[in-house]
């Protein structure tokens, strides 16, 4: 898969999509699966490049992973069992695998390197290798280990308590990985809370996990206990479509079984104080996990401010944000997400150059973006910066453009969304 040109597309959009499984639970199912000892069967697991990163990593320390579609089964011997590695691991493109694997290789008693694609190798390491070295972890790696290629000598942790200097569930998730494995107690100090499902699938799987106010802390007092995981569909992924019906004049989508997890649905809080006209039905949880369909249908948007403890609530939904803001009436601030700089490519930087190209009005700022509607599209070429995010943004924005818009590569959809074409095919019909 290369370059795509999507003509325009200005009819309502209408149906039923069912959103494939959310990628943070996913990476965190197969964690989990391969440290409890038994058999963990995960439903609608996310086939999608990066989870299969976090997979394979796991069966090179030898743990049995069948995966057959988005069904997947993780047999395992449990923590003691895990082998060293005999060849590098290969995290591609997932921030996530990088920064919880290296919470968990930290802690295993082998040596093992790690690896990304040149997307992956630009992103910031340090900001788990420097609490886990306060746990006595062992890395070298390039500029000191702040970024990948790293290898990690594994030792027996000792607990600390961490106050989080930024706003990162992966980085949480690292430490408390790590003190999962550590001698004593590990706490984490969280201000600003962020998405929380490490913590939900500890519990699921029988960990001694406390959370008490900005606290959260970890022993490894006892060994986690193999549990069926039903993965809700991903929010972030959800939130393509929510845009798409939002923003094109006469449409209806009802998106089944999205993730409604507090820490995630920032998107639908937003999309409300625009003016968006939504309703979710058939609330139910699985694994201390709520999930429901959300409908929406078009109505006028406007714009508003979004900042604050909101930014993490929806950090990887502001591409596609941005592009609902170009068709609002009014001016739209994204403030203190400065984390969109190191993502897969800058967000900020992206997102101005592509919906710039097609004609929106985007002014950059170091921790942000105002965007100026209500401002027609006209389409053009734009580049992708092998981010699944700005790709799939770019491809909704056809759906408003008065010409074609080509993406110049669409192959890391893969990345996160595999079925992301053809759900764009169905609701036209
Ligand atoms: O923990 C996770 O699964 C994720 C956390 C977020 O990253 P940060 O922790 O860097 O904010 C998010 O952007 C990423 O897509 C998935
Ligand atoms: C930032 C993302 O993922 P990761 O950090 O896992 O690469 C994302 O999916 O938007």
């Amino acid at each position: 898969m290369g370059e795509l040109s999507l003509a325009p597309a200005k009819r309502p959009l209408k149906g039923n999509i069912e959103i494939p499984g959310d990628k943070s639970i996913s990476h965190r199912s197969v964690i989990f699966g391969s440290l409890a000892k038994g058999t963990t069967k995960i439903e609608n697991f996310l086939d999608g490049e990066d989870c299969l990163r976090t997979i394979h990593a796991f069966q090179a320390m030898g743990v049995e992973i069948e995966v057959d579609g988005t069904n997947v089964v993780v047999n395992s011997k449990g923590i003691d069992g895990l082998n060293e590695p005999l060849v590098p691991l290969y995290f591609g493109n997932s921030g996530t695998t990088a920064r919880l694997m290296l919470g968990v290789l930290a802690g295993l008693p082998f040596f093992s390197m790690a690896y990304g694609d040149p997307y992956l190798t630009k992103r910031p390491m340090d900001r788990v290798v420097n609490p886990l070295r306060q746990m006595g972890a062992q890395f070298d790696g390039r500029e000191g280990g702040s970024y990948l290629p790293i290898s990690i000598r594994g030792k027996q942790l000792h607990s600390i308590t961490y106050e989080m200097p930024l706003k990162s569930a992966q980085v949480k998730s690292a430490v408390l990985l790590a003190g999962l494995l550590a001698d004593g107690e590990t706490t984490v100090i969280e201000k600003t809370p962020t998405r929380d499902h490490t913590e939900n699938m500890l519990r699921a799987f029988g960990a001694d996990l406390t959370v008490a106010g900005e606290e959260i802390r970890i022993t490894n007092k006892y060994r986690l206990v193999a549990t069926d995981v039903v993965v809700p569909g991903d929010i972030s992924s959800a939130a393509f479509y929510l845009a798409a019906a939002a923003i094109v004049p006469g449409s209806e989508l009802t998106l089944k079984r999205v993730g409604l997890n507090k820490t995630r649905t920032g998107i639908l809080d937003v999309l409300e104080q625009m003016g968006a006209d939504l309703s979710i039905d058939n609330v139910n949880e699985t694994g201390g996990e709520k999930f429901g369909d959300i409908t929406v249908r078009y109505s006028k948007l406007k714009g508003i401010v979004i900042e604050g403890d909101m930014i993490p609530r929806l950090i990887d939904e502001i591409p596609i944000i941005a592009l609902i803001a170009s068709q609002a009436e009014g001016e739209t601030i994204v403030r203190d997400a400065e984390e969109l700089r190191v993502k897969e490519t800058d967000r900020i930087a992206a997102v101005e150059d592509v919906l710039g190209t097609l004609g929106a009005s985007i002014s950059p700022t170091e921790d942000g973006m105002a965007i100026k509607g209500e401002t027609p599209l006209k389409g053009g070429l734009v580049r992708s910066y092998h981010d699944h995010r700005i790709a799939m943004m770019a491809a909704i924005a056809s759906f408003v453009s008065e010409g074609a818009v080509v993406i110049d590569d669409i192959s890391s959809i893969q990345i996160s969304y595999p079925t992301f074409f053809e759900h764009f095919h169905s609701i036209q019909e």
